[in-house]
């Protein structure tokens, strides 16, 4: 067996905690023979139910589970850190517009930020799915200069597992015949679900999806739209924002940066901006990325970008510019 590893979970009293931490503590991320310890924080108000969370881990009686941290101290919660998910903060709940979100939450960032670069492993893998994600992220490595920007990622493979599904049913076929959808930009409603370099097996040999859909209207307009909304019809039906499948999609993203994409498969993640596809430099920005075990991953190069494409992409990163300038002037204080 291999040593233990301390996987950080933030938010771990909310509803998206409630699901990821069974996913980590059987093994489902960082794989069947990975022990772990379990970082577990809240605010002080959520001890109280954080106490039962821990119940029920200990009730699972789960072997790979070597011990259960719960804490509302971050010198605690990120120590010695290899991996840690951002969850903690506030969701938004119908009639709040995802702006009123970065005021609420941008300042947990900072200070976790800070945490993490006084406490946690140099190497930590930190994922953040906290809204707004991408800005929250950018926050989070800025006050955290000593561990690597590239540690940092912020969570958009909900709307790729979301753009996979909603190829998979218009063509009929099962989610893991879909491959390589890409969402660019930001988690939010101006991100650029784009399935114009997605392929899918048909009888044993791979097609295009513009082909195979062969109805470009839908793939500009409908299906753009749909998973841009997604969450917020989520939240309109739940009258809570989206949770299994928002767990579900970090375990991805996590497993993914742990043990690397599988050859020919790229997938969705916001990473600091380097400038490719001319987009803005200093922003997190969701791009398609292959990665290496361990976490190296390399943003995939050469792929055409059309007119739509470039206005889709534009219009994405201008937002997070903005959102940059609104982060930085609430982090100033
Ligand atoms: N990136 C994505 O795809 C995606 C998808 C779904 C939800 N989200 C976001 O994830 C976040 C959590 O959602 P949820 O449904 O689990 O919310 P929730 O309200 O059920 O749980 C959030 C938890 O965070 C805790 N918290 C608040 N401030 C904290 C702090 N400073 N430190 C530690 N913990 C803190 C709360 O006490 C609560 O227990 C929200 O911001 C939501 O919008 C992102
Ligand atoms: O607040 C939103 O609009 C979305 C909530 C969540 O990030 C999701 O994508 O389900």
């Amino acid at each position: 067996m291999a040593e233990p590893i301390r996987v950080v979970v933030t938010g771990a009293a909310g509803q998206i905690a409630y699901s990821l931490i069974y996913q980590l503590a059987k093994g489902d991320v960082f794989g069947p023979n990975q022990p772990l310890y379990l970082h577990l924080l809240d605010i002080p108000p959520m001890m109280g139910v954080l106490e039962g969370v821990v119940m029920e881990i200990t009730d699972c009686a789960l072997p790979l589970v070597k011990g259960v941290v719960p804490t509302a101290d971050l010198s605690v919660a990120f120590k010695d850190a290899d991996a840690a998910f951002m969850v903690g903060s506030m969701p938004r709940k119908q009639g709040m517009e995802r702006k009123d979100l970065l005021s609420a939450n941008v300042k947990i960032f900072k200070e976790q930020g800070q945490a993490l670069d006084k406490y946690a492993k140099k190497n930590v893998k930190v994922l953040v799915v906290g809204n707004p994600a991408n800005t929250n992220a950018l926050m989070c490595s800025k006050y955290a200069p000593s561990i690597p920007r590239e540690n940092f990622s912020a969570m958009t493979r909900l709307d790729h597992n979301r753009a996979q599904a909603s190829l998979a049913q218009k063509l009929g076929v099962g989610v893991d015949k879909v491959r390589n959808v890409i969402i660019w930009g930001n988690h939010s409603s101006t991100q650029f679900p784009d399935a114009s370099h997605a392929t899918v097996e048909l009888n044993g040999t791979s097609k295009s999806v513009v082909e195979a859909i062969n109805d470009n209207a839908f793939l500009q307009d409908e299906f753009v739209k749909t998973v841009q909304t997604r969450g917020a019809a989520v939240i309109a039906a739940r009258k809570m924002s989206s949770a299994m499948s928002a767990a579900k999609a970090a375990g991805d993203h996590m497993r993914d940066l742990w043990f690397g994409t599988a050859p020919g498969h790229f997938v969705s993640m916001a990473v600091i901006s380097d400038g490719s596809y001319s987009v803005p430099k200093d922003i997190m920005f969701s791009f398609p990325v292959t990665i290496k075990p361990g976490g190296s991953y390399t943003i995939v190069q050469g792929l055409k970008i059309d007119d739509f494409s470039r206005k889709m992409l534009d219009i994405t990163a201008k937002e997070l510019l903005e959102e940059r300038n609104d982060a930085l002037e609430l982090c100033s204080d």
